[in-house]
């Protein structure tokens, strides 16, 4: 009989530990990193998450603990699941202690303030490991519906086709439908901009203007992510997909969305502070949205959506006085 696959999922927070039970669901072999001790005591004496996903049951074959190199021993594949902003210096740490040819799997969607760097590159610029033990998860992945073991299907990307089906096996349960590809570049941007047009529809919906309004955001936020990822050497073909179109309307349409919920806490007119006050995980479109517009303004690509919601959120711009010049800018063809 082979050896169970064994996989390290360093964050205990709403997803790290949702993807910890679909690996663990699949047959592997996990063990979730917890920041605090008492959370990874918790779950191991109570089978379940108190502080992030309350009320579900943990599979036997998953527990915690707050030693990083009990959790990366051996591991085939080690799961980054933390707040994007805080990867490098994590990471930095967790090096040293990684499981010779061990996959990195990034299950974050976010871009680097300062560097303008997707997650993926990050860990190669820390880690030194190459595309090729470098893998995304990504998709309509609300974490939520995901520990309720509701359906859902994800994109698996990794540049080696390979490793994409080695974690897409690791990954696959009856209610986890994980597709391969190979279009890292993509896949990254899907997710990271995804959550800034989540706040911009967001901040739509609790200003009550309405689904066509909503449409329009969705449609808009679409295409100048692409225009990014195209930019970029992405296929463009990447944002209709599940990393795409499908993450988008998820985020877009959810009030588990933490973007979403953000931006319409935003929209009804709380303040920044306010809203932070009462948003208790993480909306990684908040920080992300002024680092997705510095790689845009990198690269030369207009980015009107991204803007408008870095001058509400970061700029204290009113938000109908946003939404004003958003309708105001010049006349254009749909697609240039
Ligand atoms: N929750 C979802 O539905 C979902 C789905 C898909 C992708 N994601 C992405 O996954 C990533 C993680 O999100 P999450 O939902 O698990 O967030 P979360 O807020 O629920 O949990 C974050 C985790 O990171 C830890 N953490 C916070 N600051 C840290 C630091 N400075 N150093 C080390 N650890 C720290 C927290 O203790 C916690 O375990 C984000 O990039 C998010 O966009 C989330
Ligand atoms: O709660 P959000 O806004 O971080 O979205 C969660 C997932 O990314 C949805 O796929």
């Amino acid at each position: 009989m082979s050896k169970p696959v064994k996989a390290a999922v360093m964050g205990t927070g709403s997803w790290g530990t949702a993807f910890g039970m679909v690996l663990a669901d699949a047959g592997c072999e996990v063990t979730l990193w917890a920041r605090r001790p008492e959370l990874a005591e918790a779950v191991n004496s109570t089978r379940t998450n108190p502080d992030y996903l309350p009320g579900v049951e943990l599979p036997e074959n998953l527990r915690a603990t707050p030693d990083p190199a009990e959790a990366a021993h051996g591991a085939d594949f080690t799961v980054l699941a933390i707040p994007s902003q805080t990867l490098r210096g994590n990471l930095a740490e967790w090096t040293p202690l990684l499981a010779p040819g061990t996959v990195l799997v990034s299950l974050m969607k976010g871009v680097e303030l300062g560097s303008a760097m997707r997650m993926s590159e990050v860990i190669d610029d820390v880690a030194k490991v190459g595309s090729d033990r470098i893998a995304v998860v990504t998709g309509p992945n609300l974490a939520r519906e995901i520990a309720a073991r509701m359906p859902a299907a994800a994109v698996v990307a990794c540049t080696d086709e390979a490793v994409a089906q080695r974690l897409q096996a690791a990954s696959h349960t009856p209610y986890f439908r994980p597709y391969t590809e190979t279009d890292v570049v993509g896949c990254e941007l899907g997710g990271a901009v995804k959550n800034v047009i989540g706040l911009a529809v967001g901040i739509a919906d609790g200003m009550g203007l309405g689904d066509n309004a909503k449409g329009s955001l969705i449609t808009r936020g679409l295409a100048e992510t692409a225009r990014l990822g195209v930019r970029l050497g992405a296929d463009p073909l990447t944002f209709a997909g599940l990393a795409g179109l499908g993450d988008l309307v998820a985020t877009c349409s959810s009030p588990l969305s933490r973007n979403h919920t953000f931006g319409t806490n935003l929209g009804k007119g709380m303040t920044l502070q306010e809203t932070i006050a009462v948003t208790k995980q993480t909306a990684e479109g908040v920080k992300s949205c002024e680092s997705v517009l510095d790689l845009a303004r990198r690269h030369g690509v207009d980015m009107p959506i991204t803007e408008t919601v870095v001058g509400i959120v970061h700029e204290g711009k009113p938000p109908v006085v946003a939404l004003k010049e958003l309708m105001s800018r010049s006349a254009k063809p749909e697609r240039r």
